[in-house]
């Protein structure tokens, strides 16, 4: 009989931006209740998976320098969890292509720990559902559940709870990239100091912007746009307020700080508008680097399986 064995897999790991990111209280547990739309942007980190002698990790890319190799990364932490479920050593070499700029507020870390778990599930052969993944996926961080799942979605509770979102066509943003990152509870913790003083206001519910989201209107959808967070990365990092001007003057609809930041994402018209306000903004010296970037996408994928065939 002839059975297929994966030799290598390839998995393409997609970003995302919080469209509506309301925060509520600190739980007794250390985490935010929130509120969130998530949506994935094209904008991906490449993990590549290949049998090895010893768990080894290699990052190469945007930002490698600032992305441990050891067990702090997402992705090792991955590989030894679901070894140890699967009763086997984790005997892997996992390299990622960064495309996702570290600590910015696009989830790069928890892609990369998405794609290693469907990525190792199909290399080791270990048959466990999407349901059995994600719960894999929680354990390593909030955001790594939205990163298998991808789309569009309402998150809650620590934003693992997703129920998927109608989004029609395609939207098309602009990235910028901050110059260094934010450590994530840091900009948690400076929004409770900042709330501790009386401010700034709470986001309402996401109920306008699901249906500007349905009705795949950017100009509906782009004043409809709101971060919790965005006071507090501001707090931390006062320059992205330039940065979130320089976009609306180069053309976008709207500008909001990428999740915990300080990554910015621009709203644009379609696809040209995008082009035009990269272009611009990479000349106004308000950021370390501009990329384009479309959503939905679909969350991690297997994009390629070299197979060995056994007798
Ligand atoms: C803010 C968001 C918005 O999507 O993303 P990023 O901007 O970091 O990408 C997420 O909530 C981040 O998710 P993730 O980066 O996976 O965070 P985790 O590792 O789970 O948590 C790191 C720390 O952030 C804070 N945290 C995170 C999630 C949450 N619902 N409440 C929190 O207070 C806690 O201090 C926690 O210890
Ligand atoms: N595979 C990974 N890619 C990037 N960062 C990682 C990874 N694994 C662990 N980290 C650590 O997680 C921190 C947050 O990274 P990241 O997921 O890129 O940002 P954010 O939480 O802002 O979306 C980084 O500073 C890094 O030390």
């Amino acid at each position: 009989m002839l059975s297929v064995v994966p030799r290598a897999i390839s998995v393409r790991a997609p970003s995302k931006v919080n469209l509506h990111l309301a925060v509520g209280d600190l739980r007794p547990d250390g985490y935010h209740e929130l509120t969130t739309v998530f949506q994935a942007l094209s904008l991906s980190d490449q993990v590549d998976l290949v049998p090895a002698p010893a768990l080894t990790v290699r990052v190469r890319g945007e930002g490698a320098r600032d992305v441990p190799t050891d067990r702090r990364n997402l992705v090792w932490k991955a590989a030894t969890r679901l070894a140890h479920r699967a009763g086997r050593e984790p005997l892997v070499e996992i390299s990622i292509d960064k495309g996702i700029p570290v600590a910015g507020g696009m989830a790069g870390g928890s892609a990369d720990a998405a794609a290693a778990l469907l990525g190792l599930n199909a290399l080791w052969q270990l048959d466990l559902s999407r349901d059995e993944l994600a719960e894999f996926a929680l354990e390593l961080g909030s955001d790594v559940p939205f990163a298998m799942h991808g789309g569009t979605a309402l998150g809650t509770g620590r934003g693992e709870k997703l129920l998927p979102v109608l989004a029609r066509d395609t939207f098309h943003w602009v990235l910028a990239f901050g110059k260094g990152g934010l450590s994530t509870p840091d900009v948690f913790r400076e929004l409770d100091r900042l709330r501790g003083q009386g401010q700034p206001p709470k986001l309402g519910d996401p109920e306008k912007l699901m249906h500007a989201l349905a009705a795949g209107d950017p100009a509906q959808l782009a004043p409809l746009l709101g971060n919790d967070l965005q006071a507090a990365a501001i707090s931390l990092k006062p320059e992205l307020r330039r940065t979130l001007r320089a976009g609306i003057t180069a053309g976008a609809l709207a500008g909001i700080v990428s999740g915990s930041g300080p990554t910015c994402a621009f709203l644009c018209a379609d696809a040209d508008a995008a082009v035009e306000v990269s272009t611009e903004l990479s000349g106004a010296g308000v950021c370390r680097s501009v990329r384009v970037a479309y959503g939905p996408v679909s969350g991690a994928r297997v994009i390629d399986i070299e197979p060995i065939v056994k007798h």
